[in-house]
């Protein structure tokens, strides 16, 4: 498996007569870690909907090693193409192992049994994510986060060149965030993954896209983007950013009731 090249070229999207992005580009190289960080509303999973094909751009493209993904059949870019995302709504009437057995659906044939490859790759998936020992029990009884850890199982079944995951941390205990991110950055593949947590961003991304208001307002190694100057423009939070010590990694520090309006006047952050 050798990972994917994934370029986003200025892509629209809307919802009826809303614009939730507006004429985004950004390149993830293949075996990058490419976070999406912005606030609420900002268009993360708006954008990631159109790279797996739930949003359909107005304009511009989503290319997949040089190829439109818009036009490939399905099954060749699940082939490619994973995704953890928000809403899959997931009630579904099947045991742990029967769902990570999903992610090698766009390998198989229809009514192909599972293979001994297939069983050892959903073993492998399920205790990347320390969920082996829930592989018999019954998804939807699952408590949030150990849902969210069988929906990534379930991607890395799939062997994807280039996943695209919405919050893949929301609902996990902080040893199980960083279990999981450190999995993904380990992946021969290229990571897409929209986050909040801008320290494990700052750790865990090779480089960072900055949305506001659907557009992409700062770009680049996480060192370079956030900037206490960013943080009070676009979240409009006082910060303090340091380099941790012992990781070297960016380290932001919010101040509670800080005045970050008096810092925004003037602020340019056109993106690397
Ligand atoms: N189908 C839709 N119809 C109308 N508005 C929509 C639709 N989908 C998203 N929006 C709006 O588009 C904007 C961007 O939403 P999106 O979910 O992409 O943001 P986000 O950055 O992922 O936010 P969050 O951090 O809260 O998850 C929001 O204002 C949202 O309300």
């Amino acid at each position: 498996m050798t990972a994917t090249e994934l370029v986003i070229e200025g892509v629209t999207l809307s919802a009826g007569a809303r614009r939730l992005v507006r004429d985004v580009s950004l390149t993830a190289r293949p075996g990058e870690v490419i976070g999406l960080v912005g606030p609420n509303g900002s268009g993360k999973s708006s954008l990631l909907r159109a790279v797996y094909r739930v949003l359909r751009p107005d304009t511009g493209q989503v290319r997949v090693d040089g190829a439109d993904a818009w036009a490939l059949p399905p099954r060749r870019l699940a082939r490619t193409l994973a995704a953890v995302v928000q809403e899959t709504g997931a009630d579904f009437d099947l045991t742990v192992r029967e769902v990570v057995a999903m992610g090698r659906t766009p390998h198989k044939r229809l009514l192909d049994g599972d293979t001994a490859k297939d069983a050892r790759l959903i073993s492998r998936a399920l205790e990347a994510v320390d969920a082996a020992g829930l592989a018999d029990r019954a998804f939807d009884r699952l408590s949030g986060g150990e849902r969210q850890r069988v929906l990534i199982a379930r991607a890395l079944s799939q062997q994807p060149s280039l996943l695209v995951l919405d919050e893949p941390t929301n609902h996990l205990d902080v040893r199980h965030q960083l279990e999981v991110l450190g999995h993904l950055r380990a992946l021969p593949a290229t990571v897409l993954v929209a986050l909040h947590d801008l320290n494990l961003a700052a750790y865990y991304c090779d480089r960072l896209y900055v949305l506001r208001d659907g557009a992409v307002t700062a770009s680049g190694p996480p060192g370079e983007v956030l900037t206490p100057l960013l943080l009070a423009e676009v979240y409009g939070v006082a910060a303090e950013v340091s380099v941790h010590p012992r990781t070297g990694a960016p380290q932001v520090t919010f101040l509670p009731g800080g005045t970050a309006g008096a810092v925004v006047a003037g602020a340019d952050h056109s993106g690397s």
